[in-house]
């Protein structure tokens, strides 16, 4: 189990009563009242949460728990109707995208985000000023090839390398397979060197070859010290890699606990019960016979 691997501040969360809410030992997020409505609808109201620096936590919970609107609350991706939340000690309430990637804490989205007209590592470039304005980046790009940049290009270079992605930096990202976008949108949110990534559904989609490997890379991230958080739907996955579990329905966060733990918790069982788990999302759809799957040329903008 993950949590006993000896990585020291994942190991810590073994001694933890395993309670919606509970304290952790070295938090990097907190979040407390965290509040989101949609007209009369309450997406999300967490009370007290808090995110396990160096730890990878999965944040589970049935269709429409919540899951992906807190994520983006805390990222500065939407608005919150209440609360407060802090990363590593500092407010960061209501702060705008940008910013709270400047903080380090950076997220990717459910769709992969890779525009597909541009090329592999041109899209790493433009995650580098810090997830700014994606549109105006043309523009922007055309100066970074001059200059201060080149350790840019190198950074974006070393980590393609480690993905794999190394021998596709000139191709266009429209010709990648939905797996290797997910492991280029990875490679882009490291680009800024986060603290903590919030990865939405990285696996959905992805065949199992290339979910062992984006498994590894996530667990290798972990013991270099970055702290993950991932929505995720596929149990095998969860049990896989996470320190810890958080679970949401109805925008609350219903338990929290050891992945061993989390199955058994009746509130877990109250919460699935009678919802169906998630279909893969939309992109990276698994194309029959060589085990590869493919994209489907146009990635949607959020
Ligand atoms: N922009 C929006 N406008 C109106 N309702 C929304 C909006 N975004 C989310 N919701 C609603 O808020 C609730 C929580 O949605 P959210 O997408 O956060 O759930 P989730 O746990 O991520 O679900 P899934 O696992 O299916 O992605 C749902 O009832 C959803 O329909």
């Amino acid at each position: 189990m993950a949590a006993d691997t000896g990585v020291p501040n994942a190991g810590r969360l073994s001694a933890i009563v395993p309670e919606p809410g509970v304290r952790k030992p070295d938090p990097l997020l907190v979040m407390d009242q965290v509040t989101r409505t949609f007209g009369g609808l309450v997406a999300v109201r967490v009370e007290h949460l808090e995110v396990q620096r160096g730890a990878i936590t999965a944040l589970i919970g049935p269709n429409g728990a919540g899951k992906t609107t807190l994520f983006n609350v805390v990222s500065g991706f939407d608005r919150a109707d209440g609360g407060r939340w802090s990363f590593d000690g500092q407010r960061l309430t209501g702060a705008p995208a940008h910013r709270v990637a400047r903080r380090g804490l950076v997220r990717t989205f459910q769709l992969t985000r890779t525009l597909a007209r541009l090329t592999v590592l041109e899209n790493m470039l433009l995650a580098a000023p810090g997830q700014r304005g994606e549109r105006a980046l043309p523009a922007l790009l055309r100066p970074l090839w001059h200059g201060q940049e080149r350790e840019l290009e190198r950074r974006a270079d070393e980590l393609l390398d480690r993905f794999r992605l190394g021998p596709l930096r000139d191709d266009h990202a429209g010709t990648l397979s939905g797996g290797q976008r997910k492991l280029l949108e990875l490679a882009r949110a490291l680009m800024t060197r986060p603290v903590m990534l919030l990865l939405d559904e990285p696996m959905a989609g992805v065949n199992p070859a290339l979910t062992q490997s984006l498994l590894g890379h996530i667990t290798q991230l972990r013991d270099e010290g970055l702290t993950v958080c991932f929505v995720e739907h596929d149990m095998d996955v969860v049990m896989g890699i996470s320190d810890w579990v958080a679970v949401m329905a109805d925008g609350h966060l219903v338990a929290e606990g050891p992945p061993h733990t989390i199955s058994r918790n009746a509130a877990v069982v109250d919460a699935y019960l009678g919802k169906r788990h998630d279909e893969p999302q939309a992109t990276g759809q698994k194309e029959k016979g060589n085990g590869e799957e493919k994209g489907n040329g146009e990635e949607k903008e959020e």
